[in-house]
């Protein structure tokens, strides 16, 4: 999908960048792993990529190539006793499943689950850790021009049917995370022993005053962006948040449909969703402030999840800005963030499999944002550990410097830094790969920790 996005829809991408070469972990991979050990890390997390395992989704043709690769990868990882955690759909959806409609046609739940169980029969006799799904909100979300997996359309026709293909999504992506997990539960964890779990992009959102106006918005809001996806999962009632159904069913009748655009599950879909995950995987950067009444959507015509929400966002003051734009530093973020997940949703495992800071091309390896950054985040990991949370593991975006999506290469998340000008994409450690590596290993954020010199070696036993 991303060939012809990149391919066809250049100006879609800042530069017209491609992702045909990227960072090239393709014949890297051994380089990549040396950095994991470089840094004494114990986890790496990649997604296997659906388009290059079976080129046409369908499970009848299987790209041998692709599938030596990640076989490559893993045993390279496990070599060096490095655990490897595998999302199943990081965005890339075979071409074809993209133009029968991608997450819009029911039929996904079918073609996710058979394209499952091809990873789990090839991967996980040594793979001991699944994510089904990176970011629903993210694939489903139309109106968010990073999301383009809704398959049958290109994105001038997205504004046509934002009020119907957001939630139409919802309901079909939990439904094939769900199928994934149970044919995983039934048919490979009794030989394989390993945990199937879903990763959500959970931001933080603060009310941006105190007035109970605010603290309603920021809820809805946290409904709308994660609860949609997380609610029918993690929640002990099952089910889309009970609030945002309601609103959506009174806003749809206002607007003459005469049914919630909103596809309600049915009992037996909530049953069997309810739980369906070993851990939840947070993906968490950054805290949003909401409002009740500043920046709304003014007399927005067309219905969308975002009008039906109906809040607006304030830009905080004083906080440290990433040059990406919706990337702050704001205090407490992570430690607010899984605070309220532990609540809300009865103290499930968690995994953090994203948190990181973006930067404009740096050639600069000193990269002090991003130090300041991950002292931030991991100041907050261990009070969330303090506090007693389920935490079972935290992962930096990124290992090095990638193809950012419609940024291409212009935004880096890099702990390492990657040229892209040289063919063989060599890749530099940063500052804050030293930082990082200190701050884990000594499970300390020393504020005052600056490294000796530029030049990483590895530590005896890695
Ligand atoms: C930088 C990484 O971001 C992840 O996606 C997002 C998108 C939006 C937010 N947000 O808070 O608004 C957070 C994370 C994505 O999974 C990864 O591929 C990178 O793009």
């Amino acid at each position: 999908m991303w060939d012809r996005i990149t391919h066809l829809h250049p100006s879609f991408v800042q530069n017209s960048h491609n992702a045909d070469i990227a960072a090239d972990s393709y014949h890297n991979y051994k380089r990549d792993v040396e950095m994991l050990r470089e840094m004494s890390l114990d986890t790496y997390r990649f997604s296997i990529s659906w388009p290059r395992i079976l080129p046409t989704g369908m499970p009848n043709d299987i790209n041998p190539a692709g599938i030596a690769y990640y076989n490559n990868l893993i045993n390279e990882l496990l070599k060096y006793n490095i655990t490897p955690m595998v999302t199943l759909y990081h965005w890339d959806l075979p071409i074809k499943l993209f133009e029968l409609g991608g997450f819009a046609n029911p039929l996904i739940t079918d073609w996710f689950e058979d394209y499952a169980r091809i990873v789990f029969q090839n991967f996980g006799d040594r793979v001991k850790h699944f994510i089904t799904f990176n970011e629903p909100r993210e694939v489903c979300v139309l109106s968010d021009v990073m999301s383009m997996s809704i398959g049958a359309i290109e994105h001038s026709k997205l504004d046509e049917i934002n009020d119907i293909v957001n939630y139409l999504c919802a309901k079909n992506l939990v439904l094939a995370h769900a199928k994934a997990y149970y044919l995983y539960e039934r048919e490979f964890k009794p030989t394989q022993g390993g945990q199937c779990g879903i990763t959500i992009s959970v931001p933080w959102f603060e009310p941006h005053t105190d007035t109970p106006e605010d603290e309603l918005a920021a809820e809805l809001k946290r409904q709308g962006e994660w609860g949609l996806y997380a609610h029918p999962i993690f929640s002990s009632e099952g089910g889309f948040p009970k609030e945002l159904s309601e609103r959506i069913a009174k806003k749809s009748a206002e607007q003459g449909y005469t049914r919630s655009r909103l596809p309600e599950f049915t009992e037996e879909e909530k049953a069997f969703i309810k739980g369906s995950a070993d851990f939840f995987g947070v993906n968490h950067y950054t805290t949003y402030l909401v409002s009740a009444s500043v920046n709304k959507l003014d007399n927005n015509p067309i219905p969308s999840l975002a009008d039906d929400i109906d809040v607006g966002l304030v830009d905080p003051e004083g906080w440290p800005q990433s040059d990406i734009g919706w990337l702050t530093l704001a205090p407490n973020s992570l430690h607010n963030a899984l605070t309220h997940l532990n609540t809300k949703y009865n103290s499930p495992v968690f995994y953090i499999t994203e948190n990181g800071w973006s930067s404009f091309p740096e050639t600069d390896l000193n990269d002090v944002d991003r130090v300041n950054y991950y002292r931030a985040s991991l100041e907050n990991v261990l009070d969330i550990l303090d506090d007693g949370i389920n935490l079972k593991g935290y992962m930096a975006w990124s290992l090095m410097d990638n193809f950012e999506w419609m940024h291409g290469y212009t935004q880096c998340f890099g702990l390492y830094h990657v040229d892209f000008q040289d063919p063989a994409r060599t890749r530099t450690p940063k500052k804050s790969a030293f930082v990082y590596k200190h701050i884990v290993n000594n499970r300390y954020v020393d504020p005052t920790y600056q490294p000796e010199s530029m030049t990483m070696t590895i530590d005896p036993g890695h």
